[in-house]
């Protein structure tokens, strides 16, 4: 038995207009369905929130403006878990509904969280179904494709597959449409992806195009997962999930790394700068050691403990992210002084490290 994570588009779910096709989602939910027979765990993550709300808000088209985008997403999300939900019940399945925000998982509490609803759905039986809760989910705090967050729930359930489903049967060497354009049937390594050209954007509904894709594909095959792009019908779904030779195979690049901190360096929009002295470049890089007030030599940005930020070196470049311990208000009288110090003249509560180094991700 296998955990496969499968990412469907809206461009596989909607007609040419943009609106939610049923026959498409029942499909994919019978696709699905095969799949769990067989003995494998699923989960679903599914875009189309916005399409399914069109309709209902009598639009003609996507909207391209953030407010209408977050009411459609309002009204659509609750048509599509209901289309999913009537399309598993057929084969005698129950799903979940699970809406994701970059907080949830890069915050270390929320982030677990998410991680023991994940485990607990799977271990019930039921199927999550995951998009990213578009109705609150405002510009900076946005994925905004669900090919990255795939990928990433795909580290977080520690799976053996991941499915991208699209419009395309392929991954090209240019955009389909291109006279001389083929697909590529395995890609292991960057290499492989040399002179592709992926730069057209795709259909009118879907977001991230190509780009995201490959991009998805490489956050999760460098995480250790295969990784499989095709098309969102039956019988290349069905071969997909069978394991089978079908569309672009990925393969892994790379091992497992902690979750959380793929999360962190992939999902995070970071909040502030810590600027690091020569010494703490070095031993952050290394990356055995923690961050202390001693090796900062300035703050930037508003940020509260817990947030992310970047670490950045006396050039500017940036040498690592993680989640700081300090409110960007605290840290400017701890700058380059020694632990003991503040100790002495702050109290205990200052005697921790700015960055611990389990919430460091050398980049
Ligand atoms: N090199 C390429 N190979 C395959 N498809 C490509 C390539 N470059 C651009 N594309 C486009 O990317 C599209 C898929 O992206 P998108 O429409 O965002 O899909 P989804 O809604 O499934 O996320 C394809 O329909 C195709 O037009
Ligand atoms: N979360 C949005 C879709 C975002 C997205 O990545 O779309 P797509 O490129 O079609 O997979 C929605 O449900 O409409």
């Amino acid at each position: 038995m296998s955990r496969i994570v499968v990412k469907v588009g809206s461009s596989s779910l909607a007609t040419p207009e943009g609106h939610l096709d049923d026959e498409r989602v029942v499909a994919v939910a019978d696709a699905l369905a095969a799949a769990r027979a067989e003995g494998h765990e699923v989960v679903l993550v599914s875009s189309g929130a916005i399409a399914a709300g069109l309709g209902p808000l009598g639009l003609a088209r996507r909207p391209g403006d953030l407010p209408t985008q977050q009411a459609a997403a309002s009204v659509g999300q609750g048509a599509l878990i209901a289309r999913y939900a009537a399309g598993f019940a057929a084969h005698g399945l129950t799903v979940g509904q699970v809406l994701l925000t970059v907080d949830d998982v890069t915050r270390r509490s929320h982030y677990r969280n998410a991680q023991h609803t994940f485990v607990k759905l799977l271990e019930l039986g039921i199927v999550p179904v995951v998009n990213e809760n578009d109705t609150v989910a405002t510009t900076e705090i946005r994925f905004g494709d669900n090919d990255r967050l795939a990928a990433l729930v795909a580290h977080l359930v520690h799976a053996d597959l991941l499915v991208l489903l699209s419009d395309v049967d392929a991954l090209h060497t240019g955009h389909p449409d291109e006279p001389g354009s083929r697909p590529i049937s395995d890609v292991r390594g960057p290499a492989d992806l040399e002179g592709v050209d992926i730069a057209r954007i795709g259909s009118a509904v879907g977001t991230g195009g190509m780009v995201t894709k490959v991009e998805a594909a490489r956050i999760a095959s460098a995480a250790g997962i295969p990784v499989v792009l095709t098309r969102a019908a039956e019988g290349t779904m069905r071969a997909a999930l069978a394991g089978e030779q079908v569309g672009t195979r990925f393969h892994p690049t790379g091992k497992r790394r902690p979750a959380r901190l793929l999360w962190l360096a992939h999902a995070s929009e970071t909040k502030g700068r810590l600027v690091l002295d020569d010494g703490a470049v070095g031993a952050v890089a290394r990356g055995t050691a923690s961050l202390l007030p001693a090796g900062i030599t300035a703050v930037e940005g508003d940020f509260v403990a817990g947030d992310p930020v970047d670490l950045v070196g006396l050039d500017g470049a940036v040498v690592a992210r993680g989640l700081v311990n300090f409110d960007s208000t605290e840290l400017p009288v701890m700058l380059g002084r020694s632990t003991r110090d503040l100790l002495a003249d702050l109290g205990p509560e200052y005697e921790r490290e700015v960055v611990h180094r389990d919430d460091l991700m050398v980049l």
